[in-house]
C-alpha cells in the first residue's frame, strides 16, 4: 500500500497545474499549490501516509460531513423537517432554489444547508465552536487541532453571500438563532484546520465504530452518512464523481477530499490545492480514482 500510495502521488501530482487554489477566499488563495498528501487509515488501525500528511490546511466544507454528523445525533429526525436529502445541482453557495424551495435547502453538504445544521446545533449550545473543535479533537484523537483565525477572518471579511442565504433562511423561518451569528458559527467551522491524517483518522467512525467519547463516534449514522455523502457530497460534480471514483466522499475548497471504502475498511485524505470550476480538487479527484480502481471500489 505505501508504494502504491507513492505511485499515485507521482502520477497525480502535476495535474493540480490545471486548477488554481480557491481565490473567493484571500487567505486560501495563498495556500502553496503544490502541497500534495494523501492518508490512509484501515478499521484495523493500519496508517500509510505520503507527502505533506501532516500539515494542517482548511477543511472548508469536509467540515460539513462532521456537522451534519453532529446534528444528526444531538437534533435527531427533526432535523430533516428544515433540510432535504436531494443533490443539488448547482454550485454549493447558489441560493436560487432557496428563494423557490420555501427555504428549505436541498441537503445538508451544500452552503444553506450547513448553514441551518450549524443552526441546528447553536440552539441551547453558546459555546459551539469550542464544542465542535473539541468533537474534531476526540475523534481525531489530537488534542492539537484548532481554528486558523486567520482564514476565519478572511471568510468574514468575504462571506457576504453566505450571509445572504442565512438572512433568505431567517427570513423563510428557518432560521432560529441570529443569522450574524450563526453564519460566523459557519465560518469557524470551516476554517477548522487539520491535516490529511487526522482527516482519515476522523472518518474511521463511518465503516467501524470507535471507542472514546466523541459523540457520533458510535457510528450509529455511519450508513446514511455515507448515502449523502455519495449523492451530493461533491456539490454539482457528485454525479461524475460516483462515476468516476465510486467511493463516498465529501470535498472542501481547501482542496482536500475525505472518503471511505466500506468494503475493503478504510478511510482516505486526499489533498492538493489548486481546484477545478466545481471548487473540487483535480489532483486529489485523481489521487482517489486510481486508488479506487487498485482497490476494487
Ligand atoms: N465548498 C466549500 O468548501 C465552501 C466553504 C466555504 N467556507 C464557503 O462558505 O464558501
Amino acid at each position: 500500500m505505501q508504494s502504491f500510495l507513492e505511485k499515485i502521488a507521482a502520477e497525480v501530482r502535476p495535474r493540480a497545474a490545471e486548477g488554481t487554489p480557491a481565490q473567493y477566499i484571500p487567505a486560501l488563495a495563498r495556500v502553496d499549490p503544490t502541497k500534495f498528501a494523501i492518508a490512509l487509515m484501515t478499521a484495523e488501525g493500519e496508517e500509510f501516509v505520503t507527502g505533506d500528511a501532516d500539515t494542517p490546511f482548511s477543511v472548508q466544507s469536509i467540515s460539513k460531513l462532521f456537522t451534519l454528523a453532529l446534528a444528526m445525533e444531538w437534533v435527531g429526525a427533526p432535523l430533516w423537517e428544515r433540510v432535504k436529502r436531494e443533490p443539488s445541482g448547482m454550485r454549493f453557495n447558489s441560493i436560487i432554489q432557496l428563494e423557490t424551495e420555501n427555504g428549505v435547502p436541498r441537503n445538508p453538504f451544500i452552503n444553506a444547508g450547513a448553514i441551518v445544521v450549524t443552526d441546528a446545533l447553536m440552539h441551547n449550545r453558546p459555546t459551539i465552536e469550542v464544542g465542535f473543535r473539541n468533537q474534531m479533537r476526540l475523534l481525531a484523537r489530537d488534542e492539537t487541532i484548532c481554528y486558523d483565525e486567520e482564514v476565519h477572518r478572511s471568510e468574514m471579511l468575504t462571506g457576504d453571500m453566505n450571509r445572504a442565504a442565512a438572512f433568505l433562511l431567517k427570513a423563510k423561518g428557518n432560521l432560529t438563532e441570529d443569522a450574524i451569528l450563526v453564519t460566523n458559527a459557519y465560518f469557524h467551522f470551516c476554517s477548522l484546520a487539520m491535516s490529511a491524517r487526522q482527516l482519515a483518522r476522523a472518518a474511521l467512525f463511518l465503516i467501524k465504530p470507535q471507542h472514546g467519547d466523541a459523540a457520533c463516534a458510535r457510528g450509529l449514522h455511519a450508513q446514511r452518512l455515507r448515502a449523502i455523502m455519495r449523492t451530493c457530497g461533491l456539490y454539482d460534480q457528485s454525479g461524475e464523481f460516483a462515476y468516476h471514483v465510486g467511493m463516498p466522499a465529501k470535498s472542501g475548497v481547501g482542496g482536500g477530499i475525505l472518503a471511505v471504502n466500506p468494503t475493503m475498511g478504510y478511510a482516505v485524505c486526499a489533498w492538493s490545492p489548486p481546484l477545478d470550476r466545481y471548487g473540487n480538487s483535480i489532483a486529489a479527484t485523481e489521487a482517489l480514482a486510481l486508488l479506487a480502481a487498485k482497490t476494487g471500489v
